[in-house]
């Protein structure tokens, strides 16, 4: 099997660190050079024995792409797309969020979608160094191409999960990205902050209104497992960041729009009051105002 990643940040790269250990050939596309990618994955620090490739052109069509790039960075990564999509590739979507073949399907000229739902905590702790936080884990839709991605995971580090109900399990990912990603981004803190109580009844406000706007989009939650969310990110280790704060940190652009913003979407559409998920699209948009003006 050939597989290329197109991204080599936290997910990316440890997605390539799983598949490099049981896989055939993996491509790592990236858009600005590495000269190796390191990642400490269960105690262990490896380089990935991948091909780095930073030119579009030097890649041709795989059996698999994992697209790991933030979602706002999807359109960014056509040029690779119309590379190594063949009329039989799979592109598996490896981003938060939900509609995650609406983002891309309209980028590919053949080929199919797999979307995924992530739960692969990591950081990149230097140019070309992922550190992984945690047991990697994603979810996909049950069904061939689901049970085929599974297969190339066999063995690995890494465990693939294929769901009958996959929107209801890509909005329960969503909730949590909604209320953690958005406060520590903001407070630049990590997840120790989960435990302050103000913090807590500030996320729950959040999280009712996602419960409300999902459930009119037909996921199957339940205001009741708002709590042992909650309960989840308060147990972690302080010392777990998200995806949005590394960016904050950065000075990157972030996730914003098409996390809290596709929620806030979705409830006017719906006609659904979110005055706490609209009040935090209002600050995440001025933060990121002001990460441009400093970042020239
Ligand atoms: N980090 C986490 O703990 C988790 C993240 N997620 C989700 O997974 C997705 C990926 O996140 P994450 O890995 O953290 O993101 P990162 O920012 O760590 O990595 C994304 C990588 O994509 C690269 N990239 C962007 N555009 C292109 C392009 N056009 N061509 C090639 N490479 C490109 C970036 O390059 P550059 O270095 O130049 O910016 C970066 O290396 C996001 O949707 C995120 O929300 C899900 C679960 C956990
Ligand atoms: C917060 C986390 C790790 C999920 O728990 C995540 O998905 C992210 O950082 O974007």
């Amino acid at each position: 099997m050939t597989v290329a990643v197109i991204g080599a940040g936290a997910v990316g790269g440890v997605a390539a660190a799983a598949l490099a250990g049981s896989s055939g050939e993996v491509t790592l596309c990236v858009r600005r050079p590495i000269p190796h990618l390191i990642v400490e994955l269960q105690g262990d620090v490896r380089e990935v024995p991948a091909r780095i490739v930073a030119d579009p052109a030097a890649v041709a069509v795989v059996d698999w792409v994992l697209l790991a790039t933030k979602a706002q960075d999807t359109a960014s990564a056509a040029p690779w797309l119309d590379r190594l999509v063949g009329p039989k590739t799979v592109v598996v979507v490896l981003q938060n969020g939900i509609g995650h073949a609406d983002r891309v399907g309209p980028l590919l000229r053949q080929g199919q979608v797999l979307p995924a739902v992530v739960y692969s905590p990591g950081e990149v702790v230097a140019p070309g160094h992922v550190r992984s936080g945690g047991a990697p884990r994603y979810i996909v839709p049950a069904g061939p191409a689901g049970a085929a991605f599974a297969r190339l995971f066999e063995g690995s580090v890494l465990k693939v999960e294929q769901a009958a109900d996959f929107e209801t399990l890509s909005w329960r990912k969503f909730l949590g990205n909604l209320c953690v990603n958005p406060i520590t981004a903001l407070t630049m803190r990590r997840f120790g902050i989960m435990r302050d109580p103000e913090i807590r009844s500030f996320a729950r406000a959040i999280l009712t209104e996602a419960v409300a706007v999902g459930r009119a989009a037909g996921a199957k939650l339940e205001a009741a497992e708002i709590g042992p969310l909650l309960d989840s990110f308060a147990a972690q280790d302080s010392e777990t960041g998200s995806s949005m704060l590394f960016d904050r940190l950065a000075g990157r652009s972030m996730e914003h729009e098409q996390l809290t913003g596709v929620l806030v979407g979705l409830a006017s559409r719906f006609g659904i009051e979110v005055p706490f998920n609209r009040a935090v699209l209002a600050l995440l948009r001025g933060l990121q105002d002001s990460l441009a003006r400093e970042t020239g």
